[in-house]
């Protein structure tokens, strides 16, 4: 950890590294993808090469997590070579107090959701920002739809009422191109009064891959917090 890092990136760093050091020797476990999931690799990386964990193969939710993984050290395998996972942690855009989540702010949200519902304990790391009272407050629901599909899953989305935007690259000429190959819509709603039959009636639009919203599934929530200039880390 450095000394200059803003808070946002000390909490992140600090749930990271705190859920990174429940994973046990001989575990099977579920790398999430961002920046917070960022240092939960890079730890589990050191936690190996100290000698201090041991047998652990990470099943990766990204071509990010992958990439990471190899860079600290952690190996892979992929979920046609395991019968379970023991532990997944994974990042958050929103958490409500029920422990639902918004999630895809980097597009992996498909990946995400089969790796982390699979898992025996599923953890989630945010930062302090990301809670809210209810979801769709600040973040829209991203929303994975295959290219030929874009316009008749558009058009239903607006008859529910949503406001869908296609989501466009950075350094990258066009839209947001997924792990699958596939365009993410971001979907503002008023107000999710209801994410678990949002989350179904999304899902059975024709063209939609995967939405964002997670509910019922996380097992623990850790949230970063900043106090008095130190880094924290509490239940949710
Ligand atoms: O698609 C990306 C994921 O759902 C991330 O876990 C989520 O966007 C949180 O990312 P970060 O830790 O960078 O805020």
């Amino acid at each position: 950890m450095t000394a200059t890092a803003d808070p946002v990136t000390l909490m992140k760093q600090e749930v990271g590294k705190a859920a990174a050091a429940l994973v046990k020797s001989g575990s099977i476990v579920g790398l999430g993808t961002g920046s917070t999931t960022a240092y939960t690799i890079q730890f589990l990386g050191d936690r190996l090469k100290s000698g201090e964990l041991k047998d652990i193969v990470g099943i990766p939710t990204s071509f990010q997590s992958e990439v990471l993984a190899k860079k600290y050290g952690v190996p892979l395998t992929t979920l046609d070579a395991v019968d379970h996972i023991d532990i997944a942690i994974d990042g958050a855009d929103e958490v409500d107090p029920q422990k639902n989540l918004i999630k895809g702010g980097g597009a992996a949200h498909t990946r995400e959701k089969v790796v982390d519902y699979l898992a025996a304990q599923f953890i989630v790391v945010v930062d302090s920002g990301k809670l809210v009272d209810r979801l769709g407050s600040s973040f829209p629901v991203p929303v994975e739809v295959i290219p030929m599909a874009i316009t008749p899953v558009t058009n239903a989305i607006k008859q529910l009422g949503g406001k869908p935007e296609l989501r466009m690259g950075v350094k990258k000429a066009g839209p947001v191109i997924t792990d699958q190959g596939n365009f993410v819509l971001d979907v503002r709603f008023d107000s999710i009064d209801d994410p678990v039959n949002l989350e179904k009636t999304l899902n059975n639009i024709p063209g939609v891959l995967e939405n964002g919203i997670f509910v019922n599934c996380a097992d623990l929530v850790l949230v970063g917090e900043v106090k008095d200039g130190q880094p924290l880390v509490r239940e949710l």
